[in-house]
């Protein structure tokens, strides 16, 4: 886990590496306004973490970039399409491929085995796939998410809340994604869950090389796993950036949420691990100490 201290800072990335574009973002609900003029840049590979108070419109926001809230005003261009109206049915099918989402709470169907819900999205855009082919490709994404190959038949209601996650995200990679949007993927998991889906999060990334817009009241996750992060204030994007950045402004919201008590334990849980995996032995260590080479794959969910 990288701490406050030592999280190498994202090399500056060419203007084509901005993978989500969103312009003077406008979003009303009757007299409520929930957006005005919002801005903000998603880059390629990057985990960008979206904080905010609650109801400060973050879940709208995710919403008006994969299309399903038309905002009244402003545009949003994900892979250079824009996803607010003005494209084709064609292109937005081709565009809406290339993301992969996990709504709060997973948002599975419940009548439909862990299997059948990662194949929802495959039988929509390949509807000639045989079965046999769906089922490997749906254990694939299931095990891929950290769950065992058996959870494949079971029923969401049989699942518990962090297997139900899981669930969600290997839904969210059915289809190959490059870029995955997840909208508090912590919430109502225990510690020590959410630190190991913090790690799949991360993992995952480097492994696939995805780029992760992620909605969190998690300053753990926030501190582990986050390159950037994007506070919404005031109806708009107030900052974005590392979190050294952040701390360094004088936003009262932003002050207070790091530097408050809870911005401050994760803060040193942060450090703690850092200085923790400093001394953690290697798996070759642990091995000859040991004798197993079975260390450390139980992540806690
Ligand atoms: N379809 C809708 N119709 C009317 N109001 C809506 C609709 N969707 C969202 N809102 C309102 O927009 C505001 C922002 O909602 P949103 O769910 O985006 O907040 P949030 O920042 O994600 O909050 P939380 O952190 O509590 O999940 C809220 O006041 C909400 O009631």
């Amino acid at each position: 886990m990288a701490s406050r201290a030592q999280r190498p800072r994202p090399a500056p990335e060419p203007e084509d590496d901005i993978i989500i574009r969103v312009r003077g973002l406008e979003n009303r609900f009757g007299e409520q306004v929930v957006h005005e003029n919002l801005d903000l840049d998603v880059k390629r590979g990057e985990i960008l973490g979206v904080v905010g108070g609650s109801g400060t419109g973050k879940s709208v926001l995710m919403r008006s970039i994969i299309g399903l809230q038309q905002p009244t005003a402003g545009e949003v261009e994900v892979f250079g399409e824009l996803t607010t109206g003005g494209s084709s049915d064609v292109e937005s099918e081709a565009v809406r491929k290339r993301w992969g989402v996990l709504f709060q709470g997973g948002a599975l169907f419940s009548t439909l085995s862990v299997a059948e819900n990662v194949q929802v999205p495959i039988r929509e855009y390949y509807p000639k796939l045989d079965d046999q082919l769906l089922d490997e490709i749906a254990t694939y994404k299931i095990v891929a998410s950290g769950l065992p190959p058996e959870s494949s038949s079971k029923y969401p209601s049989e699942l518990s809340g962090g297997m139900r996650k899981r669930a969600g995200l290997a839904r969210a990679l059915a289809l190959d994604p490059e870029l995955i949007f997840l909208d508090e993927p912590t919430a109502g998991l225990d510690p020590i869950g959410a630190a190991a889906f913090d790690n799949l999060i991360k993992t995952l990334r480097d492994l696939l090389g995805l780029t992760v817009f992620i909605i969190t009241h998690d300053l753990d996750t926030l501190y582990a796993i986050c390159d950037r992060v994007a506070v919404l204030a005031d109806k708009k994007v107030v900052a974005v950036g590392t979190i050294e950045e952040l701390v360094a402004l004088d936003h009262p919201w932003i002050q207070e949420y790091f530097n408050g008590p809870r911005g401050r334990a994760a803060e040193d849980s942060a450090e703690r691990a850092e200085e923790e995996s400093k001394h953690a032995l290697s798996p070759q260590e642990a091995t000859k100490l040991t004798g197993s080479d079975e260390l450390g794959t139980d992540e806690g969910t």
